[in-house]
Parts: structure tokens; sequence; C-alpha cells
């Protein structure tokens, strides 16, 4: 029988397996934050162990710092220590650090691919449960705990279960103003939050491999948000064209060896799933979500649900509480809701691609009067290209504010953060209560459909800008 992409990637590490132990697997790639690495760092000294292959680490600093100034002086108490005690920690230990102000410093899920650090057929691990973004160029990609971090920075190892294999096949083509991200969740609606838990997911059809590796990575994203630790995406030619030229990536004969090895990795045709759904691309709307977790969407031209809809009860009062939280009607159309912030960035949309599709609708348009922008570029790299192809200027002339890069108004760690009972148009991955700020009230959707949101005051169809 042949094996899932994810089966040939999780054998190929297996260093260990035992009877009545969890397997031991090897891991190529250790991407590591300000937030999750602190402790682990320090139980690594009390032990008096040093780093099994530091040159397989790397860091950056992303969750709590400012996005107005790259300095540490307009950064709380607890991200100056967070920060502060990553560099030295990578000072001591000798991990590549690319902290505040340098050029590669960025968001996490986004400075691994844009170096090349991620790679086809790895094993990569980050203390952070959107490390399945990875996922996306066929790599292994999962998110650990703490204790994890310093298990792998000691070993190099890891203890991972073997993951139950759900495939979403995606049918036809996206229509035009219609994303990744509307793609993810619709899929969130359909099978819910808890849809794929166990399962390493992969994303297969024509709609994924019609999607630039920007847009897998929007899709991989968010497996977490639908129960998955892991979601992937057989490398193919895009995935190659991506990749070659890239800081960390194999270079002259090296990269010729590793196409060779990387085009192996696809699902064989008589692979077995233990799950395999099927979605209609073709027929997506713009989504975006009305309630308190990324499973409750609809689409941006429909409405809220009536709670006659639910026939589970439990779904039903869960909905209630959502609404309620939201502040919408049941069976309002979404699109009269009207919004108070826009926040366009995090790991789900922070990269070029998507701040060039806000930049379609946004040009020679204003954002509408009351409402506050953020455009947070998910690293340098893609501010200092945004700002080259003229459309940070776009942004700017919108009324946006055009910041540094960081997570930002994504989980608001740091001072972005939306006021008490705001409602935000966000780019993000999470609608969870309070996420975004004490009281704020989150709406997800894509880069696009922000933009146009950030437009009209209220939650807008992104089509009607787009010629
Ligand atoms: C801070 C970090 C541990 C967390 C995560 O694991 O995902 C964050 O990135 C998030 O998105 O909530
Ligand atoms: S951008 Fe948001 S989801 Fe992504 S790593 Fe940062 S906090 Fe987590």
């Amino acid at each position: 029988m042949g094996k899932t992409l994810y089966e040939k990637v999780y054998d190929a590490h297996v260093v260990s397996e035992k009877p009545g132990e969890l397997p031991l697997l090897y891991v190529d790639r250790h991407l590591i934050h300000e937030v999750t690495s602190p402790q682990a760092f320090a139980g690594l000294r009390d032990a008096g162990r040093k780093l099994r292959r530091p040159e397989l680490m790397l860091g950056t600093v992303d969750h709590d710092i400012s996005t107005r100034e790259a300095t540490l002086d307009v950064c709380s108490p607890m991200a100056k220590t967070q920060v502060t005690t990553l560099m030295k920690n990578c000072a001591d230990f000798g991990v590549t650090l690319f902290g505040l102000g340098h050029a590669n410093q960025g968001i996490v899920h986004i400075i691994g691919p844009q170096t090349g650090f991620t790679l086809p057929g790895t094993t990569l691990v980050c203390g952070d449960s959107h490390t399945a973004t990875h996922g996306a160029f066929g790599a292994l990609a999962f998110g650990i705990g703490t204790s994890e971090v310093e298990h792998v920075m000691a070993t190099q190892t890891i203890k991972q279960q073997r993951l139950k294999t759900m495939r979403i096949n995606c049918r036809g083509r996206l229509r035009p103003g219609v994303y990744a991200k509307d793609l993810i969740l619709a899929i969130a609606g359909k099978i819910t939050t808890a849809g794929g838990t166990g399962h390493a997911i992969e994303f297969a059809g024509e709609a994924v491999r019609a999607l630039s590796m920007e847009s897998r990575m929007t899709l991989c994203n968010m497996a977490i948000e639908v129960g998955a630790k892991v979601g992937m995406i057989a490398p193919d030619e895009t995935t190659f064209e991506y990749l070659k030229g890239r800081l960390y990536a194999p270079k002259g004969e090296a990269w010729d060896e590793a196409v060779a090895r990387w085009k192996t990795l696809a699902s064989d045709p008589d692979a077995v799933f233990s799950r395999e759904i099927d979605i209609d691309a073709a027929a997506i709307e713009p989504q975006t979500t009305w309630g308190t977790n990324p499973g409750q969407t609809c689409a941006i031209t429909g409405s809220v649900p009536t709670l006659d809809s639910f026939d589970d009860p439990v779904e039903r009062e869960g909905a209630e509480r959502a609404l309620a939280y939201i502040g919408l009607e049941p069976g309002s159309r979404i699109a009269d809701a009207k919004i108070d912030v826009v926040f366009i960035g995090s790991c789900t949309n922070g990269r070029l691609e998507d701040f060039r599709e806000a930049a379609r609708v946004l040009r020679g348009r204003r954002v509408a009067p009351g409402v506050t922008a953020l455009a947070v570029p998910g690293s340098m790299a893609v501010r200092e290209a945004a700002e080259r192809e003229g459309i940070a200027d776009v942004f700017r002339a919108a009324g946006f504010e055009w910041r540094l890069p960081g997570c930002s108004m994504c989980l608001a760690m740091n001072d972005d953060r939306a006021p008490e009972g705001s409602r935000v148009a966000s780019t993000s991955n999470r609608n969870f209560v309070g996420r975004q700020g004490r009281g704020s009230r989150t709406h997800l959707m894509s880069p696009a459909a922000a933009a146009a949101s950030a437009v009209l005051g209220r939650i807008a169809d992104p089509r009607q800008f787009l010629e």
C-alpha cells in the first residue's frame, strides 16, 4: 500500500520506536520566539546542558514587541524582559537571532519560509500553535509546549504520536475576490473547530494546486483552528520556484538533489487516508466569522444564522452565547455590522501578496471616518518589498497606520489593542473572546475583505471594489 505525504515524512524521521512508548522523531528545524523559549533555556542552564544542534535553530522576536518603533524603550516591562532574555540566550548558546530592527526580523511563521529555513520533507517544530503554517511546503511542522522545546534543544528529537490522516480535496478553482482565507474559513464552517482533531490534514485538489505559496501558508496556518496540529501540502513546482535562491535553501548541485528528493514526497496514488472530505472551492463566497470561534462562519453576502437552524442544543447554546458577546442579532445581515477597527497582518495574512490584494481595494479610496486601520507587515522583508512596490503609500494615503512587523493586534500582547466593545475586521486566525483586547469583537476575513470593510465602515464584500 502506498503512503501519504505525512507518513513519508514521519517514517523518514523515526529514530526509535519501542512497544508501549511514543515513537521518537528527529527534528530538522527548530524555530524560537521570545514568549515560549525562556523557561526552556533556563531548564537547560540548570541542568548544565548545551544545545544539541544550535545551527538547526533560528530565533526571532514578534509576539510582544512594539510595532511603532524598533526599540525596547517603548515596550512593556514583560516584553523587555522576554526580548532581552532571548537575546542573551541566543548569544550564550550560539543561536542565530533576527532581533529588533534586523533586516530578517518578523513573525516566526513568516521568517522561516522567507529565508528558506523551512524546507520540504523536514520536521520542523516551534513552541507555537500555528507552526502548521510551514506544512505548506510539505514539511511535517507542528507546535510544541515549552517542556518539549527544552527536550528538542537538548536532544534534537521529540516524542510524537502517529496521527490519523485526513485529505481535504478542494475541487474546482476559487473565483476572483475569493482567497485561501475564505477557503479555510469555509472548511472550518463545514468541519467545525474539532473536525481535524487527532489528524494530520493534507490539503489537495485543483484549488490548492493553483494557490501561490503565500496562499498555501494561509491555508495550513489555520489547520490548528480546525483541531489539527498538522496541515500539509505536497511540494510542487510552485514550492520549488518560491524556495530557489533563498538564504538557507540548498544551492548548486545540492539544490538539484533536493528537488529530486522533494518530488517523491507527494502522497502515492494508492495511499489510504483515515478520512477524506470534499469541498467545492468554486462555489465558495467571501467568508467571515459571526461568532467567537473560527468555525462560526458565514458568507459575507449572507446572514448570521438563526437559532432555529441549530439542531444540536449544545451548538445552539454556544451560538447564542457567541452572538450575545459579538452583539449581533440572529438572522441579521452580516454586511450590516458596523466596524470600528481594521487589522491587516499576522502569520495568517501578513505576507506581500496579502498587502497587494488589500491595496487593490484601497487604491484611490479612504478609510471610513471613525475607523482605526492598522497595516502590520509580517516581516521586515515584507515591509521593505511593500515600500518598494508603492503599496505602503497606498495604505498610508488611504488612512491606514503602516507599522513595523510583529504579531501586534492578532493577540494584543503589545500595545496594539482594540478598545473594549469595539468591532474588528481582522485578517488574523482567532476570534476568541477578548483575543484582540478585552471586550473586543473580532470578525475574521481575507485582507481584501478587511480593506473593503475599512472603506465602507462595515463588513463588506471586496468584489465590489475589485476590477
Ligand atoms: C504565544 C503563543 C504560545 C501562541 C500560540 O501558541 O499560538 C500565540 O502565537 C497565539 O497565536 O495564540
Ligand atoms: S501572528 Fe498571531 S497567530 Fe501568528 S504567531 Fe503571532 S500571535 Fe500567534
